[in-house]
Order: C-alpha cells, then sequence, then structure tokens
C-alpha cells in the first residue's frame, strides 16, 4: 500500500505553504515529518485528512488491488489540539466512538481493555474531559486510531505532551503496529524522530524532501537537516 500525493498544493492569501507537492509514502515505514514552525506540516495533514481543501492536486491510496482517492475513512488523525467533546467522560466518548464504528473494528476488545492498552487509570476513565490534561487527552485521541486502524495514520506533534513513561509505551505501540499502516509524524524533537522513524521527510519552502535514512544515526543527519531548515528562514 502506498499513500502518494500528487502535484498538491496550498496558499493562504499571498503565501504558498504547500508547492506542488509530488511524493510516496509507503505502508510499514514510520515517517518523521521535520519542518520549522510555520513550515506547512499541519496544513499538510488537514489537507490530507480533508480539514483543509487543497488549492490543487490530490491524495491517493494505492494497493495491490486498487488506486483510487484518499478518503476520510482511511485517515487517522491525532490533532495537536484536541478536538474532543469536552462534555462526555473518556468512558462515554469511546464507547460512542466504538459503537460508531463498530463495522471498523477488527479485534474483540472491550472498551476497559482499550483503556488498559493506553494506560487510562480506572478512575480517569469516568471524568470529563473537558478535566482531562493535555496528554490524556492525547492518549483517548490516539486510542481512536488503535480502534478503527485506518490505513493512514497522521500524528500532528503527539508525543510531545506525553511523560516519558507514556512516551516509550507509545512509541513501542507505534512501532508494534507499523507494519500494517501508513504512519506520518511531524514532530520538532530530532531525538524521537531518529529514535522512531524508518524515514525523515524535510518540509522546506513547501516542498517536502526525504533524507537519506542512512544517516539517521550519523552526526552529519543533524547538521545536514538544520542546514536544510535554516535554508528556508533565509529565503523569506
Ligand atoms: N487558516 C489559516 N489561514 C491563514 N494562514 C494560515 C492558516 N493556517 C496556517 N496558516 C499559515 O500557514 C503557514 C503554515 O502553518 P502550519 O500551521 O501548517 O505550520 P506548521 O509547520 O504546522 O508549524 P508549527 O511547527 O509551528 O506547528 C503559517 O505561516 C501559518 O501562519
Amino acid at each position: 500500500m502506498k499513500l502518494v500525493l500528487k502535484n498538491l498544493s496550498k496558499s493562504f492569501e499571498k503565501k504558498q505553504v504547500l508547492k506542488d507537492i509530488t511524493f510516496e509514502f509507503e505502508q510499514g515505514k514510520i515517517y518523521g515529518l521535520l519542518g520549522r514552525n510555520g513550515a506547512g506540516k499541519t496544513t499538510l495533514f488537514n489537507c490530507l485528512a480533508n480539514e483543509l481543501k487543497a488549492d490543487s492536486g490530490k491524495a491517493y491510496l494505492i494497493t495491490d488491488t486498487e488506486e483510487r482517492e484518499l478518503k476520510v475513512d482511511d485517515i487517522g488523525y491525532v490533532f495537536s489540539s484536541s478536538i474532543l467533546p469536552e462534555f462526555l467522560t473518556g468512558y462515554e466518548f469511546i464507547k460512542f466512538y466504538m459503537d460508531v464504528n463498530k463495522d471498523k473494528i477488527k479485534d474483540d476488545y472491550t472498551i476497559n481493555d482499550y483503556f488498559e492498552l493506553m494506560k487510562i487509570k480506572e478512575e480517569d476513565r469516568y471524568r470529563l474531559i473537558k478535566d482531562y490534561s493535555h496528554g490524556m487527552k492525547n492518549k483517548i485521541q490516539m486510542l481512536m486510531f488503535i480502534i478503527t486502524r485506518p490505513a493512514v495514520i497522521l500524528l500532528d506533534e503527539p508525543l510531545t505532551s506525553l511523560d516519558v513513561v507514556v512516551q516509550l509505551e507509545m512509541k513501542k505501540l507505534l512501532k508494534d503496529i507499523h507494519k500494517d499502516h501508513i504512519l506520518i509524524f511531524s514532530t520538532h524533537i530530532l531525538q524521537l524522530a531518529t529514535d522512531l522513524c524508518d524515514e525523515i521527510v524535510a518540509l522546506s519552502e513547501g516542498e517536502l524532501e526525504l533524507l537519506d535514512h542512512s544517516m539517521l544515526k550519523d552526526s552529519q543527519f543533524e547538521e545536514k537537516l538544520v542546514r536544510i531548515l535554516k535554508e528556508e528562514s533565509s529565503n523569506e
């Protein structure tokens, strides 16, 4: 399976944020999307998830049997800021989410099994989401894609707000499931990107550039990345 972007462009007034991007993401790899503040990472995710309409270009999902436009249902999107209904408890929301998505659920976990999986304590399950910490809300958002297992998983700075213990668990979880998915996450934490990712993609000057992954563990990698990302600001 592949996610293929073809000539994707998006501008806000005069600022062209995504410039005619053509790129392929493959199943079974974890992609780290790096870029400076305002580079367009969230805009790219929003266009893929249909939260924003791209000005031109399209995204396609290519499997062994078909090639078609990417659909909203193909995507699990963990937003950097929560989009959860604050007036529900975690339990109520996950129950509702499982009900409306029952056709997509392939495992036979109960709600509490899922909470256990995410290490969400029993006493927290029945509290209102509005009182959850940022990290807790993030865990609930992650639980959504764990439940429905969409083909493409987009995570916008997902692990930054999680404590170190949960961060480690999440990294393990992402590694466990990544074979079946196309997993792209944006981060500013270079260490996280190099720890977790098979590939690093830089978003700079509106374009995506796949960095040579053999450099991931190399000291030159950091230098090259900083050079690529700095070029953008010097051209502004
Ligand atoms: N709805 C919008 N209207 C106008 N400009 C926008 C809108 N959304 C994003 N932008 C602009 O597009 C550019 C890219 O923003 P985006 O949030 O995609 O960057 P980012 O790479 O996710 O940044 P960060 O790392 O700081 O989260 C920025 O200049 C931002 O101000």
